[in-house]
């Protein structure tokens, strides 16, 4: 496939080296150098694009793939409040959107079972549950766009929370949860790819579900097997989707 790589920065790079060893073409980096200046017509021979950004560029850059009609694998994080209008943006112009918060095999599987745990979890009210997330310290988004992909599987399994709330531990003020409120707390510590983990705590005991990148390279291949997935699809789709649980 052609593909465009939008944003070229820890993520795009690495992504660039499994498409080439998966037969790929890198048709076009949108970088700092030209990112104010391409237009759709710049993107229209290529076959994919796949979006490595920063979250106040994610919209944009959608849009331009739109205009474009060239199908968008989003991996950047951050622009989740805008989700649904996206969606609709995509469904009613016929275009092809894949987004995830993260590609990783491992972190999918953890998504699936995080549903399941939260689900057997539900009848044991002595127990509270918290999302904890370690990223490095030039993230930009918090809380990490995987917490809040965990967050919400526990929010659809346990009854008596309704939304969650961040902590960004270190940066200024902390909110305390209300009884209905699911904590994410954020930690920003050195290079850690990203480490998240699920907490339910009683007085008794408590039970630690994690997931530890090692290093990039996991969510780097998922989002070029993403490009593949989606080749020939039309609509909006969420990673989650390409796994058979
Ligand atoms: N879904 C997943 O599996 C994963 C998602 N992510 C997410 O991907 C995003 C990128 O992560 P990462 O590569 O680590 O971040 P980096 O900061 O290393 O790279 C981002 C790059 O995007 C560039 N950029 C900024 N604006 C634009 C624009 N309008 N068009 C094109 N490029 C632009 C930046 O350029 P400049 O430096 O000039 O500003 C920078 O080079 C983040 O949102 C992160 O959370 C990360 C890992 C896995
Ligand atoms: O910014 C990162 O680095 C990462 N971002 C994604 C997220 O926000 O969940 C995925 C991964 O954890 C790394």
């Amino acid at each position: 496939m052609k593909i465009v790589l939008l944003g070229y920065g820890k993520m795009g790079q690495q992504i660039e080296q499994f498409a080439l060893k998966r037969g790929h073409e890198i048709q076009l980096i949108v970088d700092k150098d030209n990112r104010a200046s391409i237009m759709a017509a710049d993107l229209s021979e290529a076959d994919v694009a796949i979006d490595f950004s920063e979250p106040a560029a994610a919209i944009h850059n959608i849009s331009l793939c739109f205009e474009a009609n060239l199908p968008i694998v989003v991996g950047t994080t951050g622009w989740y409040d805008h989700l649904d209008e996206i969606k609709s943006v995509c469904e009613e112009a016929d275009q092809s959107l894949l987004y995830g918060s993260n590609f990783s095999i491992g972190v999918n599987v953890f998504f699936h079972v995080n549903r399941l745990l939260a689900k057997a979890m539900a009848p044991y009210k002595q127990y509270d549950v918290q999302v904890e997330e370690i990223h490095h310290i030039h993230k930009l988004d918090s809380p990490s766009g995987t917490a809040i992909t965990i967050a919400e599987g526990i929010l659809d399994g346990v009854e008596d929370k309704s939304k969650w709330i961040n902590n960004l531990v270190g940066e200024g003020e902390e909110l305390v949860p209300k009884a209905d409120e699911l904590l994410i707390e954020s930690h920003r510590i050195d290079e850690v790819p990203g480490t998240h983990t699920v907490l339910y705590s009683s007085e008794v005991d408590q039970i630690e579900f994690k997931h530890t990148a090692h290093s990039r390279a996991g969510f780097a291949l998922g989002a070029v097997v993403a490009a593949e997935w989606l080749r020939g699809k039309k609509g909006f789709y969420q990673v989650t989707e390409m796994f058979n649980f």
